[in-house]
């Protein structure tokens, strides 16, 4: 039996995602939170003619205990979405707060479960989720991922339009360092199988897939960002996380993951400096969580050395920042219950 959570589930990102779970065989009860509309979203999807039985549910009469008890996946796209103009750091102000609040719900009500993470920042939320975990004395670096899934499926489609590959699937890129512009590190020179990107359209790849949550931004012009691709890339991972845990063999998805506590993320952490204890790289997944995380960038070439400098930089900040946000709280916290 696998029950899994959609908490900010009535949003853009939220209602596909739900659904996608709602058709997923893996699934066999959903619970859809959010402070508003889940009911409604969870009454709808409930008339879908699959097993998973779906209920949702509001902050009021214990809503959050409820949706998260006995889970064993716990999928988070709460919070708000940037406007042209804003960069995901600018959401932390409003997100910080809302993904600490779900995480203690977390601590308490299904401790156990793998936790996906979609709030942006996520260079920044990660961070904090694993400070509210560690600081309930419930964490497990192997359970906690930062979904960077869509800089994936946007490094296949925008790599095989450069290509001329038709199906896009067909070309796997690993994708590492964070979530955010400069940040994200698209390693073409590791693709499977190997592409060949002309000299004069490699800056312009590169930073398409950086900046492709721009794209979605202007296009939807102030109506938000990546809603359905995320949902489809929210999906893909937590279906990899899945069947990983029932057991299917070589399962690799690049995540953000606190790399002191997952089986290989001290040579990683080695590979990158030795200064981040954060940063996305290939996960293979196994029956609980991340068995074993990779060092993606042993073989990276002069150019792509360059952009993952410029990522440690900028990651640094948004996890110190994560981290700091974390502490605080718990220590106000405290001086609150004296
Ligand atoms: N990791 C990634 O690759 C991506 C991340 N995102 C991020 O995902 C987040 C959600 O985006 P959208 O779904 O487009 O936004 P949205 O505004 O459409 O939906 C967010 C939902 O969260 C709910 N919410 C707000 N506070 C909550 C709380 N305390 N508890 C539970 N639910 C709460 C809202 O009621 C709303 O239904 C944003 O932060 C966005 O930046 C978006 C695209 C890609
Ligand atoms: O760009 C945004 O704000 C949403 C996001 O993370 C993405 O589309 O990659």
């Amino acid at each position: 039996m696998v029950k899994a959570a959609v908490l900010g589930a009535a949003g853009g990102i939220g209602q596909p995602l739900s659904l996608l779970l709602k058709i997923s065989p893996l699934v066999d009860e959903l619970s859809l939170y959010d402070v508003v509309n889940s009911p409604g979203v969870a009454a709808d999807l409930s008339h879908i003619a699959t097993p998973a039985e779906t209920k949702g549910f509001l902050a009021a009469d214990d809503g959050l205990e409820k949706a998260l008890t006995g889970c064993d996946i716990v999928v988070i796209p709460a919070g708000i979405p940037r406007k042209p103009g804003m960069t995901r750091q600018d959401l932390f102000t409003i997100n910080a707060g809302i993904v600490r609040t779900l995480i203690q719900g977390v601590a308490k009500f299904c401790p156990k479960a793998y936790v996906l993470i979609i709030s942006n920042p996520v260079n920044s939320t990660v961070p904090i989720a694993v400070e509210t975990l560690k600081e309930a004395g419930v964490f497990d670096a192997k359970k906690v991922f930062g979904v960077t899934t869509l800089d994936v499926v946007r490094a296949s489609t925008f790599t095989a339009a450069v290509t001329g590959e038709v199906d896009p699937r067909k070309i796997t890129i690993p994708v590492v360092g964070g979530h955010s512009g400069e940040t994200i590190v698209p390693l073409l020179s590791a693709a499977t199988p190997a592409v060949s990107i002309p000299e004069d359209k490699y800056a312009a790849l590169i930073k398409r897939i950086q900046f492709g949550g721009d794209e979605v931004v202007q296009a939807k012009a102030g109506a938000g960002s990546a809603t359905l691709s995320m949902a489809y890339a929210g999906f893909r991972f937590a279906e990899a996380v899945l069947k990983a845990h029932k057991g299917e063999k070589n399962i690799v998805e690049p995540a953000f993951v606190y790399l002191p506590g997952v089986p290989g993320g001290q040579e990683v952490q080695a590979a990158i400096g030795g200064q981040l204890e954060y940063f996305a790289v290939p996960i293979e997944l196994g029956t609980e969580g991340v068995a074993k995380a990779t060092n993606p960038i042993p073989n990276v070439t002069e150019a792509e050395k360059k952009l993952l400098e410029v990522a440690y930089t900028g990651l640094a900040d948004n996890i110190k920042n994560g981290i700091a946000f974390a502490q605080e709280k718990a220590v106000a916290e405290k001086e609150q219950a004296k």
